[in-house]
Order: C-alpha cells, then structure tokens, then sequence
C-alpha cells in the first residue's frame, strides 16, 4: 500500500472547507489508507485525472466532492502519495496544470514552482530591472553563493530580476518555500554563512541524490509534509487542521526541539511569534520520550495565565494523559511555594509590589534613612536577593556591579539595618515576597536536592536570579538539565539577568529563530520600528542582540492609529473598531484588549458590555468563555488574538513615570527601566496576528513619536 503524506497547505486549506468537503477531504485520506495502489488509480469515486496541459506528469487531480477537487503528487515509483491542495474544481485544474515539482540539490527537500507563472512573470521583471535605477536585490551574491544555499536556476534567474523586498514578497507565492527564505533572509542582511548555519546546514546531503526521487524527497520534507502512519495518526491531524505547529516545524525548530541531547542547558532565542514555546513544547514531548522510570519533568514559566497556555498546547502535542503526567506545567513561584510551605501550612499572603514599596517607605522614615523607598526596594531585589545575601558580612563584602548609584561602603550596616527591619516586618505580619520564597526555596533544594530531571523554562526573560537559583537547584547539572526559551525585547520588567553568571552557560547550545508565524509583516515592521533598532541585552551573557533578519511572510492591513480628544472618545472608536472586527467574522474571544493599567482596562470592558458586546478580565478567562478579552499590557504576554487593541497609549502613561527610576537616581536603572516600557508596549502589539489599533487621547506615547507613527 502506498504510503500517504500532507502537506503544510493542503491541512490549511482543508481547515477552511465547509463541513460537507471536509468529509469529502476525510474520504479521499482514508482510501489512501486502505486502498492498493491499483484500486487507488481505478476507484471511481477519486477518479484521478490529469489537468489538460499539465506540465508535470506526476500531478493529478483527485474528487473531493461535486465542488472540490484535490490536487496529488505521485511519484513513478507509487511508494507514497502527496495530497498538495484541496480547491474549488476549477482552481483545482488550473493550479494543478502550471506546478512543477522537483528535489532541490542542496536541502534535498521537494519542492513545488509555478512553472507557467514564473515564466510569464520573468521577462516582465527583468525588463523592469533593466529600466530601474536601483541596483538588483541580490548584486552582491553571485550565483554560486545563491545556489550553494539551494536557490535553483528558475528562482535563480527570477532573483536576479529583483530589485526590492516587496517584489520579493509578491513571488512569495510563486516559489518553493525554502527557496524564497533563504532569499528573503539574504534580503533581510543574513549573512551567507547565517543562512547556510541556520537553514540549510541541517539539510545538506549526507548520502548520494537522485533528484528524479520524488518519494524520498516526500519524506525528507518534514518542515511541509506530513506523512501518515495510519489511520488513527490521519485522524488525529485532521481533527485540529489549524495546530500546523504540532505537525510541521521550521528545519531550525525541529533541529532544536528534536536534537537527541544537549552536553548542558540550551536555549532558543527569537522575536516574538516565532515559535519559542511551540519548540519549548516539542522539546517536552521529546524528553518525554526518553524519560526513566520515576523521573519527571518541570515545564514552567512566569505566569498562570501563561501557564495555562502551555497545559493546552501540551494536551495537544502529548494526547497520551499518563505521559502528560509526568510533566508539571507550574509558574516558578508557585513552584516556590510549594517548596517551602509544609503540609498543612497556610501559604501566608503576599506583598505586592506598591505594599512592599509602601512598606520600604516606611522603614526608611522610621529609621531617618538617607535613602527613599525605591532606593531601598530596588537594593534589595537586584543586590540582595540577586545575590542570595544573608548576612551584613555578606553584603558587605558583595559587588554592586550593575548597580547605578552610589553606596559607600561604610552606609551598608544602615541599609543592611533596613533589611532586617522588612524581614522582621513581614515575619510579624505572616506575609512574603515572591522573589524571598523563591530564595528560601533555591537554599531548602541545594540541601535536599533536586526535583526533576528535566526542567523546560518558557519567557525566561523576566525571570529574577533568585527564580534561576531555584531553577538551578530543581535539577542536577546533568546534560539536557535546562531548556530555557525567550527573547530578550519581550523583556518587560526591571530585572536583567545574565544567564552566565548564574552558572548557566548556554554558549554553543543557543538558536535563534528568525521566522515569525504569528503576525503579519505590517503588524510586524510597525512593532519593530517601537525599538528603533535598538539592540538588547542577551539572555546568556549580557552581549547585545538585535533583531536582524526577522520577519514574517504573512500579510495584511497595516495597523490603525487613532486620536481620540478624549477619553470617551477613544473608547467609543475602540467600541466601532471591535464591532466592525466581529462583524467582519473574528470570534469575540479572538480579539484582545490592552492598556497599561488596570483602571483603564476596566473601562473598556464597562463600555464594550454598555454598547452590547460582551467582554470580560483576561484573568476571569476560560477558553471556552464568548467575549472580548480585556487586560493589562503585562497580563497579555506570552499570549496571541487575531485582532489587538493597544489602548491608552499616551505621553505620560506609556512610558510611566513611576515605573522609570529618574535617571539623577541611578542612570543604569533608569535605562533598564524605560527599556522595559518600550518592551512593553512592543509586547502588546506583537499579539495581534491580523489586526492592530493602537489609540491614545491627548499627546501620543513619546515612543510613537519616536519610532514616526504618531
Ligand atoms: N512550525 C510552525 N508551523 C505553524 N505555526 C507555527 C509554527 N511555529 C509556531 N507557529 C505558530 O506561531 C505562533 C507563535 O508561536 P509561539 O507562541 O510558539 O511563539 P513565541 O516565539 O513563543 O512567541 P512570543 O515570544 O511572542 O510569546 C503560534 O500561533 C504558533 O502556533
């Protein structure tokens, strides 16, 4: 029997069909399940054809139903089968009848070129090139340099003809797939070698090619063909046609998620939408694989709403319940804990951040410090707790490096005093910080060892040193102890960390992704330009890391602005921009809402449900719930919604103040911290995946200024 395989396009197209073509679709996989190779070409019902004027042999069309047609692959030697489209039953043939398919030299992958488009395209293109002034795109490759990255002499000659990014985006559909991203990273300023080391190298032919063997080239495609093993496995990718990401990984995602081990913790970085959690989840799913008996996993992140994300992803890649079981999916504070309370014991309440700065305010008048209460908290957090230090003698002997203001030596038994007296002070009260558990935590595991085997950590960014140290402590310096995923712009609160000097070395066991899946490019070059190239301190050493060469190759509208004089104003557009987004088809729950603030956050939901549209806290959330989803910027990282609306975003809220230390105070803060807010609203606006209003009233956020869109 032969064997049948998907792909990427045909499970996306499939998704889209009504309800009778889908089980049409159904019927047609199945056949190739059951069916001889000779009863397949003779069935009646998927009466195979060949388009009139095809220009390949190997492509067919096959029925769906009265409607839709598919569009097969079928390699001479009848081994495999390629379901490569499902169309209405002329698109169908008129599709079907201009692809060429071929196995690319370099990646060995198969490929599929519109051969008939293409040519009619190129002269057209290169007598434009010739009447343009601009130089070609890619004058600075020669064509061995292009082809030793697997670009074929058509693209090769359509390349050439080029001589701007956006006509590299309209041959996008056009072109092989791998083809058009190695050309579009070249574009993007990747070096040969970047390319080369990201892209193909994973590739590149380990044995001898017969570039006529279509089947093989089938299944050396995983990245865009998935290949059935049975009927159960077509069922199950047929059920979620949307989760793509479960059955189709980029090549650099697929090397990291399923690399059979690391020498120690590895980590993958990228942009946002670019697949981070999705290899975080693959990864699981392969150390899940290798898991002894009794040993288990720690799958964990920064917050519960995030938390929950990841029980749903992995619910769907792990459907085996007693393997899932073996992975705690936590946040690192709850994990915190959970470590130190006893059983039995009530977990005491916790400060929040204005409580503990209230609080450090308030020792510093009693004790007539020098120092206000930011000064204090924030000594705490990135000296004291940073460093685990426990007594005077040790923070008097501890470095401040990093630390932007100035402490003499001889003022630390006042400020050491200040400690005491908070510590004392949430003693009394039965109260905690997160950061002081996660300390105590980290000191109880180092003596009575580790937890899990593997630890699997997603939106490491923001995570504190006292949080690492736990992590640390949590598994043995073994290989394959640490996982670590995130992105150094998502960074969106006051600490930064070097993953180094918390003897967590991930130099040569660190990638980083480059293609986003989330967000179209217009959503995307209009985020980016927030940061305004401003490259960012790196997770693994501190050295700086910029977004070069990442991008997305999907499209649509640029995002909206909007004015607003006032307040009301502001939310009654907002109000029209969600309608119109609902009418336009999008689910209510499809569609997020964000602003700095809680206080404003809350309006909009009060005026989304006056105007009648239900909407409701992302906190209060379950998935199931109908309704737009409303929350603070922070709440919605890590998260994705079709449509956003940033709101809110005006001078003297975006960046806010009270969340800048003043540069007089400490100048490495302060950078630190107006870095964060930039992050922010960067962060918030790279969830939308198809649309993005960003509003304010009053004057703009100086950051829209600054980046030239308001
Ligand atoms: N190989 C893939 N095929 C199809 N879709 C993918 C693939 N990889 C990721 N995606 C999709 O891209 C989107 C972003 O993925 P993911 O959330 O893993 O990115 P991320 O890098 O963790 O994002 P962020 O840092 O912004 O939180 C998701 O919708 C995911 O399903």
């Amino acid at each position: 029997m032969p064997q049948l395989a998907l792909s990427a396009r045909f499970l996306e197209e499939f998704g889209k069909l009504d309800s009778k073509a889908r089980d049409g679709a159904v019927k047609v996989a199945l056949k190739f399940q059951q069916l001889t190779l000779k009863q397949l070409w003779t069935d009646v019902g998927l009466d195979f054809k060949q388009p009139k004027g095809a220009r390949d042999k190997h492509i067919y069309t096959c029925r769906v139903s009265k409607f839709y047609r598919g569009v097969v692959l079928a390699p001479d030697s009848g081994e495999a089968f390629l379901l490569l489209r499902v169309l209405p039953h002329d698109d169908a043939y008129a599709w079907a009848a201009k692809q060429v398919p071929s196995v690319n030299a370099v990646t060995r992958g198969l490929e599929i070129l519109d051969a008939v488009t293409t040519e009619q395209l190129i002269p057209m293109w290169e007598a434009e090139a010739a009447g343009s002034p601009a130089s070609p795109l890619f004058a600075d490759y020669s064509d061995n340099d292009l082809q030793g990255l697997g670009v074929e002499a058509d693209v090769l000659r359509a390349a050439r003809s080029l001589t701007d990014k956006a006509q590299l985006d309209a041959f996008a559909p056009l072109m092989p797939e791998d083809q058009w991203q190695v050309l579009q990273f070249l574009a993007e300023g990747l070096s040969l070698q970047e390319v080369w080391s990201e892209f193909v190298a994973y590739r590149a032919p380990t044995a001898a090619l017969d570039r006529t063997d279509l089947a093989t080239a089938i299944r050396s495609t995983p990245s865009r063909i998935a290949l059935v093993t049975g009927e159960q496995e077509l069922a199950d990718i047929l059920e979620k046609p949307f989760a793509a990401w479960r059955v189709f990984l980029h090549p650099s995602q697929r090397h990291v998620a399923y690399r059979p081990s690391y020498s120690g913790p590895a980590q993958v970085t990228g942009g946002p939408g670019t697949g981070k959690t999705v290899v975080a989840l693959h990864r699981v799913k392969h150390l899940l694989s290798h898991l002894r008996q009794g040993e288990r996993i720690l799958l964990t992140t920064f917050t519960g709403t995030l938390t929950a994300a990841l029980r749903d992803g992995l619910a769907q890649l792990v459907e085996d319940d007693q393997q899932r079981a073996r992975v705690e999916v936590t946040t690192v504070n709850a994990l915190a804990r959970q470590i130190v309370t006893a059983p039995g014991e009530e977990a005491g309440d916790y400060l929040s951040s204005s409580e503990e700065l209230e609080l450090w305010d308030e020792i510093s008048k009693r004790l007539e410090l020098p120092w206000n209460g930011q000064f204090l908290a924030q000594e705490y957090k990135h000296v004291i707790l940073a460093q685990g230090l426990r007594s005077l003698d040790e923070y008097a002997a501890a470095s401040r490096a990093g630390r932007g203001s100035r402490l003499p030596a001889t003022r630390r038994p006042e400020l050491w005093r200040a400690v005491e007296e908070f510590d004392e002070n949430l003693a009394a009260r039965k109260a905690r910080t997160h950061l002081r558990v996660c300390d105590e935590a980290a000191l109880l595991l180092a003596s009575s060892g580790p937890l899990y085997r593997h630890v699997v950590v997603d939106e490491a960014q923001d995570l504190h040193p006292a949080q690492w140290r736990l992590l640390r402590a949590t598994v043995s310096r073994r290989p394959d102890d640490l996982f670590i995923a995130g992105d150094p712009h998502q960074r969106i609160y006051d600490t930064k960390v070097s993953l180094k000097s918390l003897e967590i070395p991930v130099a040569g066991r660190s990638t980083r992704m480059r293609k986003n899946y989330r967000s179209t490019q217009e959503i995307l070059a209009w985020s980016m330009a927030l940061l305004n190239g401003r490259p960012v301190e790196q997770l693994a050493d501190g050295s700086d890391e910029t977004l070069a060469g990442f991008r997305s190759s999907l499209h649509g509208p640029r995002p909206s602005m909007h004015a607003a004089p006032s307040q009301d104003d502001e939310l009654d557009e907002l109000v029209r921009c969600v309608q119109e987004w609902h009418d336009k088809g999008v689910a209510l729950s499809d569609i997020a809402i964000a602003a700095r603030f809680n206080r404003l956050a809350g309006r909009a939901v009060s005026h989304l449900r006056e105007a009648g549209i239900p909407a409701l806290g992302l906190r209060q959330e379950t998935s199931e719930t109908e309704g737009v989803r409303v929350g603070t910027m922070h709440s919605l990282k890590g998260l994705e919604f079709r449509c956003v609306a940033v709101i809110g975003v005006r001078d003297g809220v975006v960046p806010y103040p009270g969340a800048v230390t003043p540069m007089e105070a400490d100048p490495i803060q302060h950078h630190t911290d107006l870095t964060a807010e930039r992050c922010l609203l960067f962060v918030a606006c790279t969830r939308a995946r198809d649309r993005l209003h960003v509003s304010w009233s009053g004057a703009p956020s100086p950051f829209l200024a600054e980046a030239g869109t308001a």
